[in-house]
């Protein structure tokens, strides 16, 4: 094989209770990458459509994300990749986190597929760092994994994979500014009362054993976040408007997706998720910034193989 084709998908990092720890795959929004191998030695971009970002191979996240996992193998070749971006940087799905993601798994499967999921997902962190200032696997382990992960540590990594229940359905909204991931992190206080991480600790337990019995009550129960939506949600206009309005149209839960500004609403079936989008779009059509929203089931497969030659 010498040229793939992936379709790199969209994440939700944090699941309101889990910072840096939980997240889950999307399926409709994503960005495509070709990776060809090279004569030439080194990794080098050769092309990003769709929004400006840098080409120099050390500045962008694809980039440093294939040197990572080229340095390791040292093939006897080099890879140029072309990105085409849907996801637009600082959205809070992830944007970055699928260009690394995307790449090693598609360098992975021009070498032949030495390396398993959770070594991918190390190589990816690398370019990660590079966007948020410091290295976390909550949107790469979803996009590598597929489906709801947990990352049980960084330093081994190690990435357990959490059961999809089959008829939840996540509807997300994407108000057109951009928070930066790195300034949503330095906002954040250094310590939090004892209380709170009481009372985020139970809520991660619980929506852990939710998706393992299929429990869509104490999953909704449990996307609750005492710690982190208290300081973010203020970056993000009539974020309590749309909570509430998702709630009460039938989501079981709503929270920030991975740093915002987009807001996600986890929804029991593709009806009530489809009603929880147009009540989110009914409150943001009022307030005149522009936005867009979609649907999306949970991806249980992660990235995708689009073609190969
Ligand atoms: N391939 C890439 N895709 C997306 N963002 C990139 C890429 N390479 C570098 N960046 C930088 O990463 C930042 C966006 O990352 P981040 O703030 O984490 O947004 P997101 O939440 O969408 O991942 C921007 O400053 C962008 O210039
Ligand atoms: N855990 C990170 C997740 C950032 O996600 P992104 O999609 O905004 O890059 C954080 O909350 O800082």
């Amino acid at each position: 094989m010498n040229q793939i084709k992936i379709f790199s998908p969209a994440t939700v990092a944090n699941v309101s209770c889990g910072f840096d720890v939980l997240g889950f795959c999307l399926d409709t929004v994503g960005d495509e990458m070709i990776i060809r191998k090279t004569v030439e030695k080194g990794i080098k971009i050769t092309k990003i459509d769709g929004f400006d970002l840098p080409l120099e191979t050390k500045k962008n996240v694809a980039g440093v994300a294939a040197l990572a996992i080229y340095e390791d193998a040292k093939p006897d070749c080099g890879f140029e990749i072309e990105i085409y971006k849907k996801i637009k940087p600082g959205s809070g799905i992830g944007s970055s986190s699928a260009s690394a993601s995307g790449v090693v798994f598609a360098i992975n499967e021009l070498l032949g597929k030495p390396y398993n999921k959770t070594q991918l997902s190390d190589f990816a962190m690398k370019g990660e760092a590079v966007a948020s200032g410091s290295e976390h696997a909550d949107n790469i382990a979803p996009g590598i994994f597929g489906g709801f992960t947990l990352v049980k540590s960084n330093q081994p990594l190690k990435i357990l994979e959490l059961p999809t229940p089959s008829n939840l359905y996540a509807t997300l909204i994407h108000p057109q500014i951009e928070v930066k991931t790195a300034e949503a992190r330095n906002i954040l206080p250094k310590n939090i009362p004892m209380q709170d991480a009481i009372t985020q600790w139970s809520n991660v337990g619980s929506l852990v054993h939710a998706l393992h019995t299929n429990d869509y009550p104490l999953l909704g129960e449990a996307l609750q976040d005492v710690i982190v939506e208290p300081h973010r949600s203020k970056l993000i206009p009539h974020y309590n408007e749309v909570k509430k309005a998702a709630i009460s149209n039938g989501a079981l839960g709503s929270g920030i997706s991975g740093s915002g500004p987009s807001i996600f609403s986890l929804s029991e079936g593709i009806e009530t998720a489809k009603k929880v989008e147009q009540a989110i779009q009914e409150v943001y059509t009022k307030t005149g910034i522009e936005f867009y929203t979609f649907t999306s089931k949970i991806n249980a497969e992660g990235i995708k193989i689009l073609s190969s030659e």
